[in-house]
């Protein structure tokens, strides 16, 4: 482990400043520990000399309460730094972690829980490395070089026992590290290992304990525990036979410092105040790095969360939002693109193929389509076609692994994720509810609209007569994932949420997969109604909902460049010897299937 990871410098701009003041500190400190060296020297052997003469020893007895009172402030301002420090690089690393984790989409970061125990414990454990180590490590390398130059000009021997012995502690130490950061960053990510498991079996708790997989979830949680103990003994028994070392290494030295002295003062070759400054001064030398071998471990655990926080932000996010070096003039390569002109414009996908890591199939196979401005299109085909999957790509959550989706014309690779996706609103397969009430849910997607606009939203959603009949109305708080309400009221507040956005693009995923057929046919009209003067994309099953498209567009096998799309409501002549594919919902719209002879 290094001791300062550069990157914390470039991704925590707080902790240049933090060393800066760490530097300048710890020279006060340094220079305070000498001149209470030589003050405490001076008034020891004065007294041993003249006796307790008050006048004579007064000045020094002065300054020394001036020097300590002084040190014990300069020690304060440190740990206040330290702490203002640490608290500042957390909550950058933090905010760059969460921009990075949401630029990064969807299951693309290693699961919820490592990131969760990432965000909130790992960085925490940052404050040890911040408020202990660090500073111990710029005195580590500032005080043994002031006492030194203090301690040479008067006993050239101690100093070069100093100096011989001295760089034993760092060599140990980084012996000690070598073996300690693959204990350390193992340790942690058995932490995230547990989290990530834990999170998920509280969330499948009901589906584990109807299947009876309750007890054997537990048991691996057991054993994952086990694990991290047995790991977590390791990493201590290591610190522990580790400090023991260096303390060992210092007081031995220490040791032969005072051997020196004592026999050089028996045989008179060194006076008293020298011998007491020298004999004051030694251990001072050593202190600090006594100490960062301490705290070293302490402050370990820190830096390999940082360090797995530093990778994932080194995962490169897609490239979208960037103009690509071969930019039309104008938009210079790497520099945002505006959404104003693509706002509104045809979206085209130009065979767009999409494969995940780690599939052998792709999961959208190439796809060309054109969904014109006011359109509401159908995207249909079998489960699995990668409707779904399409729509990821609009809202880039998913990259193409080759073609492109152009909106107004425009490469979407080209556009700025964020403010493209200002233009959009969506309704997901499985729509997610914060905790919070169900107005804020609503509002997810246009803060600061009136309660009446609210209102409005859930009433043509056909969500507001079971609202109402809650306790608290719209006011009422949603559990976890809105908890409390049935997948179809989860549904309709998704969908209240997706009518209040007053967005040109919309993207619905089976908006009404969990609702009876008397609501449907009310929601129905709803999105029909939202639809004017809008684009309103669709991933549909149920004949109903592809029956209320204008036009119908075949995903998966059935979508291959050239074939015919047959309208909704229309009929379609198809050339002698074609293959004639009827794929899924659309399957069953399909009236009659005339062959003529
Ligand atoms: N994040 C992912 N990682 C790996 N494979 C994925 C991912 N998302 C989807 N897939 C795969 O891509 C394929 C298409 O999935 P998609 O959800 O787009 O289908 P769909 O047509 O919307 O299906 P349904 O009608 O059942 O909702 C599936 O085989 C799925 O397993």
């Amino acid at each position: 482990m290094r001791p300062l990871d550069p990157r914390l410098l470039r991704y925590a701009r707080a902790t240049r400043t933090y060393l800066i003041l760490s530097v300048v500190l710890g020279v006060a400190l340094a220079a305070l520990v000498v001149a209470q060296a030589t003050l405490l020297a001076t008034g020891i052997t004065a007294v041993y000399q003249h006796g307790a003469d008050v006048h004579r020893i007064a000045p020094t007895l002065a300054w020394l309460a001036a020097v300590v009172t002084l040190r014990a402030a300069v020690a304060w301002a440190q740990e206040v730094t330290a702490a203002r420090a640490s608290a500042a690089v957390k909550r950058q690393l933090r905010s760059r972690l969460l921009t990075h984790v949401a630029a990064l989409g969807p299951g693309a970061a290693g699961g919820s829980g490592t990131i969760a125990t990432l965000a909130t414990r790992g960085l925490d454990a940052l404050d040890a490395y911040f408020a202990r180590y660090l500073p111990q490590l710029v005195l580590a390398t500032l005080v043994p070089v002031i006492v030194l130059a203090r301690i040479a000009p008067v006993d050239l021997v101690a100093a070069g026992t100093i100096a011989l012995t001295l760089p034993l502690i760092p060599v140990f130490m980084a012996l000690v590290g070598l073996h300690t950061e693959a204990a350390n960053r193992r340790q942690f990510r058995l932490l995230a290992r547990l989290s990530h498991h834990f999170l998920d079996v509280v969330a499948g708790l009901p589906t584990l304990r109807v299947f009876g997989r309750a007890k054997r979830q537990a048991g691996i949680i057991a054993r994952i525990s086990a694990e991290q103990r047995t790991t977590t003994m390791r990493t201590l028994r290591v610190a522990f036979l580790s400090s023991l070392v260096l303390e060992l290494l210092a007081t031995l030295s220490v040791a032969l410092v005072a051997v020196g002295i004592g026999l050089r003062l028996l045989d008179g070759s060194l006076g008293l105040a020298t011998a007491l400054l020298v004999l004051i001064l030694a251990p001072e030398a050593y202190l600090p790095l006594r100490q960062v071998g301490a705290n070293y471990h302490a402050s370990a655990e820190g830096l390999a969360a940082a360090t797995e926080v530093f990778e994932l932000l080194e995962t490169p996010a897609r490239p979208r939002g960037t103009a690509p070096a071969d930019a039309p003039p104008g938009a210079p390569p790497g520099a945002p693109v505006g959404v104003a002109s693509v706002s509104a414009g045809t979206v085209r996908f130009e065979a767009v193929a999409v494969r995940h890591a780690g599939r052998s199939t792709a999961s959208l196979p190439p796809f060309t389509a054109t969904v014109e401005p006011g359109e509401l299109v159908a995207l249909t085909g079998p489960s699995g076609c990668g409707k779904s999957t399409a729509l990821a790509v609009l809202l880039g959550f998913a990259a193409p692994t080759s073609g492109r989706v152009t909106v107004g014309g425009q490469d979407l690779a080209t556009v700025d994720p964020d403010a493209w996706r200002q233009r959009v609103a969506w309704l997901p397969q499985r729509p997610w509810l914060s905790t919070g009430t169900i107005a804020d849910n609503i509002r997810l997607g246009a803060p600061g609209t009136t309660d009446a606009a609210v209102r409005a939203a859930a009433e043509q959603a056909g969500a507001l007569a079971f609202i109402d009949a809650l306790p608290d109305g719209l006011s009422t708080r949603l559990g976890d994932d809105g908890a409390g309400l049935s997948a179809g009221q989860r549904q309709r507040i998704a969908l209240a949420r997706v009518f209040l956005r007053d967005a040109p693009l919309v993207l619905l995923d089976e908006p009404t997969a969990n609702l009876d057929a008397s609501t449907e046919a009310g929601i129905l009209a709803a999105i029909r109604a939202h639809a004017a003067g809008r684009t309103v994309i669709m991933a549909a099953h149920r004949p109903s909902l592809v029956a209320l498209a204008d036009r119908v567009i075949p995903v998966g096998t059935a979508a291959t460049p050239g074939g015919t799309t047959v309208t909704s409501g229309g009929t379609a002549a198809i050339p002698a010897g074609a293959t004639v594919i009827l794929a899924g919902a659309a399957a069953t719209s399909v009236d009659a299937v005339v062959v003529a002879a």
